[in-house]
C-alpha cells in the first residue's frame, strides 16, 4: 500500500479532534490527499455499530461483547475505507485505532491486552499503522474538559468512574512504552496551539 496511516490516541478530552481538524485543514492548504475518518465510525455500518456501543442505555453490555463490537466495526471501517485510501496513495489520519481497544478493553475492563489483540489481529488482518500520537492528558482534566463542553454528549464509556479513566491512561502510558518504533507522546495538557504544532512536527517528520 502506497499512502500513510496515521493514528491519533489518548484518554476522554485530549483534544484528538480539536487538533485533528486543525491537521487536516493545514495539510490540505498544502495540497496534501488527506482522509481524515474516526473509530468507532466513519462509514455507515460502523457508524451503526458506534451508536449501539456508546448508547447510554445499553448497560447491560457485555465487556466481551462490546470488544467484539469495536473490533467488527473496525474490520468493515478497514476495508471499506482505511485500505482503498491508503491503496490510493492517501494520508489516513485515524481519530483511535487499535490501541484503543487495547487499553480500554484490554487493560481497563480487565478482558487483558492479549485477548484483546487476538481478537483484533483476525479483524485488522496485518493492516497498522506507520505514525500514532498518543494525546496524553490525566483523566481529571479530560473530564472536565468535556462536561466544560455544551456541544458533545457524554456516552456509555464517558460515565465510567475516574478509576477506569486512570487505568486506560497508563495502560496508554505502557503501550507508547513497548511501541516507540510507531507511538510518540503528544503532551496534551499544554495549550491548543502547543498541542497542534507538537503533532504537526510528528506528522511532518513521516511525510519527510
Ligand atoms: N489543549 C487544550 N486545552 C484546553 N481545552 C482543549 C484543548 N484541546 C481541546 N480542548 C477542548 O476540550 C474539549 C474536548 O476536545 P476534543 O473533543 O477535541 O477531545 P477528544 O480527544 O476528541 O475527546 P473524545 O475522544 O473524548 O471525544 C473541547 O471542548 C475542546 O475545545
Ligand atoms: C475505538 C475504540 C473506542 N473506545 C471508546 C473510547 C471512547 O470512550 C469512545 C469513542 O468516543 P470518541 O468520542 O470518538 O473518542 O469509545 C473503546 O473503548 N475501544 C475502542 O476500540
Amino acid at each position: 500500500m502506497s499512502g500513510l496511516f496515521i493514528t491519533i490516541e489518548g484518554p476522554e478530552g485530549a483534544g484528538k479532534t480539536t487538533v485533528l481538524d486543525r491537521i487536516v485543514k493545514e495539510l490540505e492548504r498544502r495540497k496534501l490527499p488527506i482522509i481524515q475518518t474516526r473509530e468507532p465510525g466513519g462509514i455507515a455500518i460502523a457508524e451503526q455499530i458506534r451508536s449501539v456501543i456508546l448508547n447510554k442505555e445499553n448497560t447491560a453490555m457485555d465487556a466481551r461483547t462490546e470488544a467484539l463490537l469495536y473490533a467488527a466495526a473496525r474490520r468493515q471501517h478497514l476495508v471499506e475505507k482505511v485500505i482503498p485510501a491508503l491503496q490510493a496513495g492517501a494520508i489516513v489520519l485515524c481519530d483511535r485505532f487499535v490501541d484503543s481497544s487495547l487499553a480500554y478493553q484490554g487493560e481497563a475492563r480487565g478482558l487483558g491486552m492479549h485477548e484483546v489483540g487476538s481478537i483484533n489481529d483476525f479483524a485488522i488482518d496485518g493492516v497498522m499503522p506507520s505514525l500514532t500520537l498518543l494525546f496524553d492528558v490525566r483523566p481529571e482534566v479530560g473530564l472536565a474538559r468535556i462536561h466544560q463542553h455544551d456541544g458533545r454528549e457524554v456516552n456509555r464509556l464517558d460515565l465510567e468512574d475516574l478509576s477506569f479513566h486512570e487505568k486506560v491512561r497508563k495502560a496508554y502510558l505502557k503501550l507508547a512504552e513497548a511501541n516507540k518504533n510507531r507511538m510518540v507522546i503528544i503532551d496534551a495538557e499544554q495549550e491548543e496551539e502547543r498541542v497542534f504544532q507538537d503533532a504537526l512536527a510528528e506528522i511532518e517528520k513521516v511525510l519527510g
